[in-house]
């Protein structure tokens, strides 16, 4: 969490007085005209100018210095609302400018309410990819420069312990839903009940399937009495929606409704029918023919992103080459966000997690190579071209099955968009070398195989079946054309209900790689069609299967395990540390058969043959074995506290005199027990023995027993001639030294109470230690107080005041 706090307030001179009263007393009337204007304000007006609007100093210096002259019109419309206080559900095209549309609301609602830290929280933003949070607060920082309010960002990322500190002093907050929930659960010092205004940037994003719950766990902390806006260039106005929000009455603001077309007229947008073996090969040559542009690729998968990019990358189109999706660390995102909007030319290959919002400047083409899953996903993926009057040109990659389907959803969303046909002399096939790279390189190949499943994943659980045909694509072909030998087989459980996962990116767990091929290397086989059974495999086929063996032999047979135990699969490293992994497709957890390596054990040998260094097992006193397949794992290896839950209790051994271990309680021989003779009187004799033990044992306690009562009494008596000499000592007029060195534990009498653990968190007594017991007070400590010093002037009582400090 950063905080931004703006300067103007701190700099200000000290004045005099009349100075201080005269400035006050003007702030109070420039507050006044302001909430005036405001309330004067003509909704049915429209206003091109922010100079036109009713709003305060600060934020008029801010987005000017900002140069934020004009406003769009969602803007327009929206801010007059937002000023006086309405809901809103805000649907604008992408890249019109609704970022601003809240901020400055924000801004100006808390201004006018006198806003200070004191007040805690007035508003939070909440935005559904971490990216866009980020860029959110940017602008907020920019525009809000010369507020004096306190801003956080709140994207998880950083230790919630860090974040917890801070949280509760900020006055606006930008964050992602999970982490807010979070700490509103989580995060003591966290107050939301003051909170003024919610605002939900890609609402429509937010409030579906894969942030429902969350959001209505957010809802459920904040005060009703609110004010609600919500933004997206794809609105909705569902009833339930609004419900669960409890927007009140909101004004709706859909400012392109009746605009001919969804997305920004400056954007050209295209379509090209590509037989899904070919897509690799039409990007690859639509790259290489624009050097000169600044790209964006859209692809359904990290997966996908990941082979895509490094197989681009090994084959150097000649243009820079950025990767983003959800799974890579924090860090890295926001680098390849910060270097994409910065270069010139270059080509990002991303997930949805860029589709929404994000606002890179001067991007001129966006690729969808995967067919989004809705029109919606499409508008936003396009959105991130053509910004705010800009001109961008968009492609839309089509397989024929997917062509009909797909354009009836774009119709249907008024979004005009017209075919074009690759020129057959630019068209460049890199099928050969995508095959010898995947010949040479396992990893690769690894990724490729990963790729392809989850590409087939992806489609599969589409809701809409009417454009997604999975049976209708010709994944052997595809397989071949990401340079893989035959395509991985891949089971689809039955009864997988789509509807239920209706968001693909977020819910794609519902597949199991084929797990009924009892071969023992089977498992990375090809889909064994008939045409294949009649093919005569060439040397090259048998040798890729060979290296098979190698990379994914080793993943498979231990990732398809019949007891469901353990699997260890061989991923490359990078593939690793982006924690891309089909797990969430298979029903088994990655880790190794129980056994495989010792406490302490190289760590090469604890790996399977031809396996990468990611996992190992410890075996700890014996006990199933520990996986240490992840960071969080290892770092449990360094604690004897934590490890102490897979060691056994351990065993009491005895050592004879001759130095030699044995267990406490050893079988005997039976031949050595029948020598010792009569079984009844060996039991008797036994018996005897046991009871003088016990006796003897009796005595010696009560023995221990008698001696520390003694002890007690003495002391106790030690204690009361101590006090009795104090008292003696006291009528005498004597001082003595405070009685610390008796043991008031042994004391019969009641001790002094003393003060509970609770008493730490009241204000203290002037000592400031109320944890520690203190000494009993004597009549003489009472009779020592010393007398209340005379104040006469103020000069006494600060000579009081420092003395107390002091
Ligand atoms: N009034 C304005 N004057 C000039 N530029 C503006 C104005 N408002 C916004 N912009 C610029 O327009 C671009 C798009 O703005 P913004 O990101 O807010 O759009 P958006 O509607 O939220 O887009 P999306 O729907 O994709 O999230 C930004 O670069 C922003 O700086």
């Amino acid at each position: 969490m950063a905080p931004a706090r703006a300067s103007h307030k701190k700099a200000a001179k000290p004045q005099n007085d009349s100075g201080r009263t005269l400035k006050r007393k003007r702030g109070q009337e420039e507050l006044s005209s302001l909430v005036q204007r405001v309330e004067d304000l003509d909704l049915k007006t429209s206003i091109k100018s922010f100079s036109e609007l009713p709003l305060s100093e600060p934020t008029a210096s801010g987005l000017s210095a900002s140069h934020y002259k004009t406003l769009t019109d969602i803007q327009s419309r929206a801010i007059s609302h937002a000023l006086k206080g309405r809901d809103i559900l805000g649907a604008a095209k992408t890249g019109s400018g609704k970022t601003l549309a809240f901020l400055v609301p924000i801004l100006e609602n808390l201004y006018r309410k006198q806003w200070t830290e004191y007040d805690g929280l007035g508003a939070l933003i909440l935005s559904p990819t971490r990216e866009l949070a980020i860029q959110i607060f940017e602008v907020l920082r920019k525009v809000g420069r010369h507020h004096a309010f306190s801003a956080g960002l709140i994207i998880g990322g950083k230790s919630l312990r860090e974040e917890q500190e801070r949280l509760g002093r900020m006055n606006i907050l930008v964050c992602t839903p999970g982490r807010m929930l979070q700490h509103l659960d989580q995060t003591a010092m966290f107050e939301t009940h003051n909170l003024q205004m919610l605002v939900m940037d890609e609402a429509d994003r937010i409030m579906d399937m894969g942030f429902q719950r969350t959001v209505d766990a957010i809802v459920d902390h904040l005060p009703k009495e609110r004010q609600t806006l919500l933004f997206s260039a794809t609105q909705t106005k569902k009833v339930s929606d609004l419900a669960r929000l409890s927007l009140q009455d909101p004004e709706y603001v859909a400012v392109h409704e009746a605009a001919a077309a969804a997305t920004p007229s400056t954007l050209q947008q295209h379509y090209v029918v590509t037989p899904l073996p070919q897509k690799l090969d039409t990007l690859w040559s639509f790259i290489r023919s624009n050097l000169k542009s600044k790209t964006v690729v859209f692809l359904s998968s990290g997966k996908q992103v990941r082979f895509v990019y490094e197989s681009f990358r090994h084959l150097q189109p000649g243009i820079p080459l950025m990767h983003l999706h959800g799974r890579q660390k924090q860090g890295g995102r926001l680098d390849i966000t910060t270097k994409f909007s910065q270069s010139q030319h270059s080509v990002l290959f991303a997930t949805d997690v860029a589709a929404r919002g994000l606002d890179f400047p001067a991007v001129d083409w966006v690729i969808q190579m995967d067919c989004p899953e809705d029109a919606d996903t499409y508008i936003h993926r396009v959105g991130r071209t053509a910004r705010y009057e800009r001109v961008g040109r968009g492609v839309l990659f089509l397989d024929p099955s997917e062509e009909k389907g797909m354009l009836n959803r774009l119709e249907h969303k008024k979004v005009p968009i017209e075919r074009i046909n690759i020129k057959a002399n630019k068209q460049q096939s890199i099928r050969n070398q995508l095959q010898n790279m995947c010949f040479k390189d396992p990893e690769l190949k690894y990724l490729g195989q990963k790729a392809f499943i989850s590409y087939v994943k992806s489609v599969h659980v589409q809701k809409d079946k009417e454009t997604f045909k999975i049976k209708q694509l010709p994944l052997e072909d595809f397989a071949a054309s990401l340079g893989l030998p035959g395509a991985p087989r891949i089971k689809f459980i039955k009864g997988d209900d789509t509807k239920e996962r209706k968001n693909a990116s977020w819910r794609m767990n519902q597949l199991s790689s084929d797990d009924s091929d009892d071969d023992s290397d089977g498992e990375d086989k090809p889909q064994k069609t008939k045409k294949d059974e009649n093919q005569v495999r060439t040397k090259f086929d048998r040798m890729f299967e060979r290296r098979n063996q190698d990379v994914l032999a080793g993943h498979y047979s231990k990732l398809i395990n019949d007891d469901g135990t353990m699997v260890a699969p061989n991923a490359s490293k990078g593939a690793i540390e982006d924690a891309d992994e089909d797990d969430d497709f298979l029903s088994v957890k990655r880790r190794f058969a129980a056994g495989d390596a010792e406490l302490g054990q190289d760590e090469s040998e604890s790996e399977p043959s031809g396996a990468g260094k990611e996992a190992k097992t410890v075996q700890i006193d014996g006990k199933d074995p520990l996986v240490i397949d992840s960071k969080r794992r290892e770092k449990l290896l360094k604690s004897k506290k934590k490890l102490l839950k897979f060691k056994g209790k351990g065993t009491k051994l005895v050592y004879d005199e001759n130095g030699n271990a044995h267990e406490l309680y050893e079988m005997e021989d039976e031949e050595q027990f029948k020598a010792r003779g009569d079984a009844d009187a060996q039991r008797e004799r036994f018996v005897a023995e046991e009871a003088e033990r016990t006796r003897r044992a009796d005595v010696e306690d009560k023995e221990v027993v008698r001696e520390k009562r003694r002890e007690k009494k003495e002391k106790r008596r030690a204690r009361d001639r101590a006090l009795a000499d104090e008292e003696a000592a006291e009528e005498r007029g004597v001082q003595l030294a405070p009685v610390d060195d008796i043991d008031l534990g042994s004391a019969s009498e009641p001790e002094e109470p003393r003060p509970s653990k609770k008493a730490r968190f009241v204000e203290s007594e002037s000592d400031g230690d109320n944890d520690k017991p203190r000494p009993r007070k004597s009549k003489k400590s009472k009779s020592a107080v010393p007398a209340e010093p005379r104040i006469d002037t103020l000069g006494d009582l600060e000579a009081l005041a420092s003395g107390l400090l002091g």
